[in-house]
């Protein structure tokens, strides 16, 4: 079944400055939705108040057109990558996973180094292997929409392709919203792509946009 969660109509202030408003984006199955924007623009808090985690001054998100008015979400529908480490340290890799309801064999299918680390904790894993944990979990737990806030950072070039490939392939079962400043990767692999920029999202379709919108340089 193809699910759609769109969002519009959002005002977020922090005291009287304005951060986002009037964005649109709409996420569904099949498609990779990349946002962009420069520094502080509201990419993060974007992705939290279609989490829940933020209570902006307005919005409207719906799924399947049914308007979410609670901010607690269910993971059925919804999984969010923060950008920083959210899951807590004493746990193991074996444990995740089962808590997750996912396979240690498909895990090591694409990351074959994790082989040894079946009965490690998390605070026993290098800071790019913990990212890598929780980007799997987060990217392949059954969810309807997934977001992931800067999954690329701290992560190296050989294990970027491969979560690319993973995103490519989850995709055929969710949403997915992602953002990082490792842009080229976002703009090879998305579907459709927004650009943040004085608190409204532009749908953009090429790399002039981006220059338009200050995020890169004219070459
Ligand atoms: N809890 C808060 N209280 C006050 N201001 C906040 C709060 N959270 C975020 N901001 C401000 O809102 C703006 C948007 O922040 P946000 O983290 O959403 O930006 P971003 O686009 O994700 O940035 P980056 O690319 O640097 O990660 C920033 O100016 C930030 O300082």
């Amino acid at each position: 079944m193809k699910n759609i969660l769109e969002i519009d109509s959002v005002l977020l202030k922090f005291k009287s400055t304005v951060i986002l408003n009037n964005v649109y984006l709409k996420s569904e199955t099949g498609i990779i939705t990349g946002l962009l924007g420069r520094n502080g623009t509201g990419k993060s808090s974007l992705m939290k108040i279609i989490y829940g985690e933020i209570i902006p001054n307005d919005k409207s998100i719906r799924i399947n057109n049914s308007s979410l008015f609670k901010s607690a979400r269910s993971p059925k529908d919804i999984r969010y990558l923060p950008q920083n480490k959210f899951i807590p340290m004493y746990l193991t890799v074996q444990r995740l996973l089962k808590d997750f309801n996912l396979d240690f064999s498909d895990l090591i299918s694409f990351f074959p180094e994790f082989q040894k680390h079946y009965k490690s904790k998390l605070k026993n894993l290098s800071g790019g292997e913990r990212r890598i944990i929780e980007i799997y979990l987060i990217l392949v737990s059954k969810t309807k929409f997934c977001m992931l806030d800067e999954p690329f950072s701290q992560v190296m070039p050989v294990h970027i392709e491969t979560i690319k490939k993973l995103i490519i392939r989850e995709k055929q079962n969710k949403g997915i919203i992602i953002t990082d400043h490792m842009y080229e990767h976002i703009t090879e692999i998305s579907d459709s792509l927004y650009v943040i920029s004085n608190g409204k999202t532009h749908l953009t379709n090429n790399i002039k946009d981006l220059q338009k919108l200050g995020y890169i340089r004219n070459s």
